[in-house]
C-alpha cells in the first residue's frame, strides 16, 4: 500500500542529547498511525522534522512522495502544533476564514466548512467570540478545526485531545475514524494511552527511539497484556535492561 509518510533512519542531535536516533515510521494511505511516548521522548522533534520545520543531521523524510522540507506540500497537510498559532484579536470565524482562505478554500465551501468543523469541535455557540477571550481547551479545538480545513489527505495532530473533556475526544476520534474511511490518514501524537487503542498501528518513542511499531492488538499480544499502557511499561523496562 501507498506509503503518504516514510520517514528513514531520521537522526537529530542537539551537543551530546540524541533526540532522535534512527527514527524510521511510515503512514500509509487510509490509516491512523499513533505516536505516543512520555515527555521528552521526541514526538514534537519528529513531527517537525517531518513537516521540515526541523533539520535533521542524517535520514529523510519522503511525505506525499516528496522529500521534506518542501513548502509546496505544506498547503496539502492538516497541521496541529502544540502551541496554538491563532489571531487573537479576530474572532474564531475570522481565524477559520483567514486559515481556510490559505488553504484555498473560499465562498460557500468555506462556510460550509466552518460549519462543519465547528461543529465537530462543539465550537458553533463561539464562533463570534474573539480568541483573546477563549479558555486554552477551546483555543486546542480551534487549531484542530483548522487543521481540518480543506479535508487535507494527511492530517498531523500534536496532541489534538491535550485539555479537551472525554465526551467531545471520543467525537474527535469518530471524527478521525470518517477521515480514514475517507481514503486520508492521521499521524497523531498523544499521551493518553487509551487513545493509542484506537489507532491502526502505534509506534512507541521513548529516549527519541521507536521501541515498538505495529496495531496495538498486536503489540498487547506479543507482550502479554491486555493495554498499550502495559505494552509501554514492558518495552520500557526491556530496554533498560
Ligand atoms: N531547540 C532545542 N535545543 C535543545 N534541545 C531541544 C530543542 N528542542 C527539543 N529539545 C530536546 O529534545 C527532546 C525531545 O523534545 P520533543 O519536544 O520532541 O519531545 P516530545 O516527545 O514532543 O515531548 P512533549 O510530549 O513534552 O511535547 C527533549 O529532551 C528536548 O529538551
Amino acid at each position: 500500500m501507498e506509503n503518504i509518510i516514510d520517514l528513514r533512519q531520521l537522526y537529530k542531535a542537539y551537543g551530546k542529547q540524541v533526540v532522535l536516533n534512527n527514527i524510521s515510521l511510515t503512514v500509509k494511505k487510509r490509516e491512523i498511525v499513533g505516536l505516543i511516548g512520555p515527555s521528552g521522548a521526541g514526538k514534537s522533534t519528529t513531527i517537525k522534522t517531518m513537516l521540515g520545520m526541523e533539520k535533521v543531521d542524517s535520514g529523510d523524510a519522503v511525505v506525499l512522495n516528496t522529500t521534506m522540507p518542501a513548502r509546496k506540500i505544506l498547503v496539502k497537510i492538516g497541521y496541529m502544533a502544540q502551541s496554538d498559532a491563532l489571531y487573537e484579536a479576530l474572532t474564531a470565524k475570522e481565524n477559520l476564514e483567514f486559515f481556510g482562505n490559505m488553504k484555498g478554500v473560499t465562498g460557500n465551501k468555506l462556510a460550509e466548512e466552518i460549519d462543519y468543523t465547528a461543529n465537530v469541535v462543539e465550537l458553533t455557540n463561539d464562533l463570534n467570540k474573539k480568541v483573546s477571550n477563549y479558555s486554552g481547551g477551546m483555543k486546542r479545538r480551534l487549531s484542530l478545526a483548522i487543521a481540518l480545513l480543506g479535508a487535507p489527505d494527511l492530517l498531523v495532530l500534536d496532541e489534538p485531545t491535550v485539555g479537551i473533556d472525554p465526551s467531545l475526544r471520543r467525537k474527535i476520534w469518530h471524527e478521525l475514524a470518517l477521515i480514514r474511511q475517507q481514503g486520508r490518514s492521521v499521524l497523531i501524537t498523544t499521551h493518553v494511552m487509551d487513545e493509542a487503542e484506537l489507532t491502526d498501528r502505534v509506534a512507541l518513542l521513548l529516549g527519541g527511539k521507536i521501541i515498538a511499531f505495529a496495531e496495538p492488538k498486536k503489540l498487547e499480544q506479543q507482550y502479554g497484556v491486555d493495554t498499550i499502557e502495559e505494552v509501554f511499561l514492558k518495552a520500557e523496562s526491556e530496554e533498560q535492561e
